[in-house]
This record gives C-alpha cells, sequence and structure tokens, in this order.
C-alpha cells in the first residue's frame, strides 16, 4: 500500500496522474514473445529512422511501394535449406489457405511486379520498409519480427542498377552520420563464385544450397561448414575443402589467378564485379567497398553480385544486405528472365551501431503551443484559440481540463516539450486578445504578448 501511495505521488508531482494495475492483471500486458510495443518515445526514434530511409530512396528516385503482411506460403517454397523459409510464420486460414506473415518483402515485390507486368515500364525502382517475421522455438529468444527497409530495382542487367543501390544505402549512412570507418561494405559475385566452385566440383544443382551452407561460415566456424557441406550438400571431402580455399582468398586478384588456375576464363561476372568497384569510384564511395571472397549471403536466389554492410570493429550483425536475383521473377512466370537486384536493411542493428557510437538523436517530445483555458467555461474558448493556431501550422496540445492554478498549466506544457503556452481567460477574450507566453526563455526573461485572436494563424511568425 505505502508503495503504490508512494508511485502515486511520484506520478501527481510530474502531474501525469495515472492510475493502479492488479498486480495479477485478466490480460497479458506485454507484447506477444519476439515482438516489440512502440510506445511513443520509442516511436520518434523509429519514426527519425524510417524519415532517413525515406529521404535516401526519395533522392535516389525510388518510388514507395507497400502490400499485406500476409502472403500465401508458396511465395517462399524454396529448397535450399534456408532459415529464412524454415521458420516461416506461417498458419492455415478459415479458406484453407497456406499463408504467412511475410518473412521477407523481395518475393512480394516480384509478384507485385509480375501482377502489373503489361502496364509497368521498366526499370521499376521500389522501396518499401515491411514489417517482416518469423517464428523461431522461444528458447532462442531472438526477435520474430523486425522492420526491413527493401530498396529495389527491376529490369536492370547492368551492374550500374547494384552500384546505384550501393549509393542510397551510403547516402543513408551519411545522413545518420555513419563514415566508412564506422561500417564498410564487402561486395562479391555469386557468378564468379559458381564458376570457379564448379570448377571445383559443385554440381550446379547443389549451389544454392552450399551457399546457404558457406554463409554461415562467421557464425559457425569452418569445421562446422566443412561437416555440412559433406553431410547436408554431400559433397566430397575434396570438394568441401576447394570450396573453403576459394572463400578464403585474400583479394580479387587472388580469386582471379585461383579462377585462372581452375581453368575458368575471365567470364562476365568478373567483369561486373570489376565494375562495380570502378563505377563506385565514379560516384565516390569506392572507399567504403570491400571484396570479400566469402560473402555469399544466405538467400538462395542470388544470382550475381552480392553486397552485405558491416560494422568495422565486427561486434555486431549485418546492417544491411542484398544483391542481384535475376532468376526469381521467372522462377514466378515472367516468360523470360528479368533481371532484378535489391538490398534489405533491418531496423535494429542500425540503432544498436549508433547507440554504440552515441550517435541517437535526441529526440523529447514536443509541441509549439499548449493552450490552457483559464477556467471550465473557457473550454470553448480555448478551443477557438487552438483551431486558429492550428489554422497557422501550429501544433497545438489543447489542455482538455481547465487547472485550478496556473503552475499546473505550466507543468503540463513543461511536460508535453511546449514552446508557448497562451492562457485563454475571460477577461482578455472577451477584448478578444489571448495572452501568450515564451517558455524557451527563462522565467524572469519570458516575453508576454496579447495576441489579437485574428491574428491567430500568424502568431508563430510573429
Ligand atoms: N526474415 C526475418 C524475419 C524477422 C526477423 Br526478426 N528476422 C529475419
Amino acid at each position: 500500500r505505502l508503495r503504490a501511495e508512494e508511485e502515486q505521488k511520484k506520478r501527481k508531482l510530474a502531474g501525469g496522474v495515472g492510475f493502479e494495475v492488479m498486480q495479477q492483471p485478466p490480460v497479458k500486458l506485454e507484447p506477444p514473445s519476439g515482438t516489440r510495443d512502440f510506445y511513443p518515445d520509442d516511436y520518434r526514434l523509429q519514426t527519425w529512422l524510417f524519415d532517413k530511409f525515406h529521404a535516401a530512396a526519395r533522392a535516389s528516385g525510388f518510388e514507395l511501394f507497400d502490400a499485406p503482411v500476409l502472403e500465401r506460403q508458396e511465395l517462399y517454397k524454396r529448397k535450399a535449406g534456408e532459415e529464412i523459409t524454415s521458420q516461416m510464420y506461417g498458419f492455415v486460414d478459415g479458406d484453407g489457405e497456406e499463408v504467412t506473415l511475410r518473412p521477407e518483402m523481395t518475393p512480394t515485390l516480384a509478384r507485385m511486379a509480375l501482377g502489373r507486368a503489361h502496364s509497368q515500364i521498366l526499370p521499376l525502382k521500389w522501396y518499401s520498409i515491411p514489417q517482416c517475421w518469423r517464428y523461431e522455438a522461444i528458447q532462442r529468444g531472438r526477435k520474430r519480427e523486425h522492420y526491413q527497409w527493401n530498396v529495389d530495382i527491376i529490369g536492370c542487367r547492368s551492374v550500374s542498377a547494384e552500384v546505384e543501390l550501393l549509393s542510397t544505402a551510403v547516402f543513408f549512412f551519411k545522413s545518420v552520420g555513419i563514415t566508412n570507418a564506422d561500417v564498410k561494405i564487402k561486395v562479391n559475385s555469386r557468378k564468379v563464385m559458381g564458376d570457379v566452385l564448379a570448377a571445383a566440383g559443385v554440381p550446379t544443382e547443389s549451389f544454392a544450397p552450399v551457399c546457404v551452407i558457406l554463409d554461415k561460415l562467421d557464425k559457425i566456424g569452418a569445421e562446422a561448414v566443412e561437416e555440412q557441406l559433406l553431410e547436408v550438400a554431400k559433397l566430397p571431402a575434396d570438394v568441401s575443402k576447394r570450396v573453403l580455399a576459394v572463400l578464403a582468398c585474400p583479394n580479387l586478384d587472388a580469386l582471379r589467378t585461383l579462377a585462372k588456375d581452375s581453368g575458368v576464363s575471365d567470364g562476365e561476372g568478373m567483369k561486373d564485379l570489376e565494375s562495380v568497384f570502378e563505377l563506385a569510384n565514379a560516384y565516390g564511395f569506392g572507399d567504403w567497398l570491400k571484396f570479400d571472397a566469402s560473402l555469399v549471403r544466405g538467400l538462395a536466389y542470388y544470382t550475381g553480385v552480392v553486397f552485405e554492410a558491416f560494422d568495422v570493429r565486427g561486434e555486431l550483425r549485418a546492417i544491411m544486405g542484398g544483391g542481384r536475383y535475376d532468376r526469381l521473377l521467372s522462377l514466378y512466370g515472367a516468360m523470360t528472365e528479368v533481371p532484378a537486384c535489391g538490398f534489405g536493411f533491418g531496423d535494429c542493428v542500425i540503432v544498436e551501431l549508433l547507440k554504440e557510437r552515441g550517435q541517437l538523436p535526441h529526440l523529447p517530445r514536443n509541441v509549439d503551443v499548449v493552450v490552457a483555458p483559464f477556467s471550465a467555461d473557457m473550454q470553448g474558448p480555448a478551443m477557438t484559440v487552438a483551431a486558429g493556431l492550428r489554422a497557422g501550422g501550429a501544433r497545438v496540445d489543447l489542455m482538455l481540463e481547465a487547472k485550478k492554478k496556473a503552475g499546473a498549466a505550466f507543468d503540463y506544457a513543461n511536460r508535453v516539450g511546449a514552446e508557448y503556452i497562451a492562457f485563454v481567460a475571460p477577461n482578455e477574450f472577451s477584448q478578444g486578445k489571448v495572452r501568450f507566453k515564451d517558455l524557451r526563455v527563462e522565467d524572469e526573461d519570458r516575453k508576454q504578448v496579447d495576441l489579437n485572436l485574428n491574428e491567430l494563424d500568424r502568431a508563430l511568425d510573429a
């Protein structure tokens, strides 16, 4: 009881008179396992982040699209042993339809591009910030949802598309104060890897599942990867060793030499890979890129250049990842191969990175004006004042109950982060005036202006 009274007193002091909750409420108050609530304080940061995503995509001419979080499971039925398809948050709905909360956005994008194929003029430059889902055994304790900024270009065969994607990602990083001292982007090519691994003895049909296994290298180490290459991908021991040797190539020259020694001529894949670095230099962000022969990414459908942004200190999981997926649209029904590439950029690791760097923005709650009715019968006039100020573009928090003491109105204004407070009192109002105080300065310096009612829509300018 004493604790409850103490809490109540604290709340009263803060001006926010809350309410008591039962020790054992009849409903759980936390969100489902692995999911997040975004209270207003949290959502101001999420909005800040999404605004940066929107700004970077808009700066490069990408168009925003969206789609239902619910998709048919058939969109993700790939047999390459990917985690993303084995952890679908799926169910059978009332119509007997096998559906799922989408685990990723690219298949939806492909479905939508095909759905309007006859009317789309290529290239499509589309982006979205979908919430994506996975269902994991609770003991892993990992999150089951995240928001993932997706940026994609459909219809461009040239690696200039990959470079445009990388440019958009770098634009975002710079917009949040991240430099290439904090983050770099690994680049590789599945086309080159495919040629070299085929020469090393990896059957074409095993290439995608082998990439899914190789993608685990950083997480489970070479021994465990080699074991999976033997047990899961059924590769002979000598081939598995050759595969790992390819990934150990320290640079592009070493990979080129290894390719040549394996009888793989310098094909389109290597030329594309080199073009990525050349064009990135032309774009001014070549110093953000780093060739990495061990980069394969974990999605089966990548077919060409792949890339992944990582924190240079190596303390965090991948920040962003993407690549070319030229065969996905024909897999879903396009009569010809439709070139495509894109990336996914999660909302969590980037926030961890900014937090660690002390670069999260300070985003206090704020409004322009609190309008405070002097008494209950001034509530109507206070609404008139609020409407006038809003007509001029002001963000107005109208107090919905008059406070007996002016101090309580000032406390409320401070709590909501108001820059000004407008008192609506009977005497001034009867003379067509409102008492306006500037809260941004200390009490003694506070200007007090009596505003005419018919000037309210220009009040803030004044
Ligand atoms: N695909 C996926 C979905 C949700 C989360 Br959290 N991570 C990955």
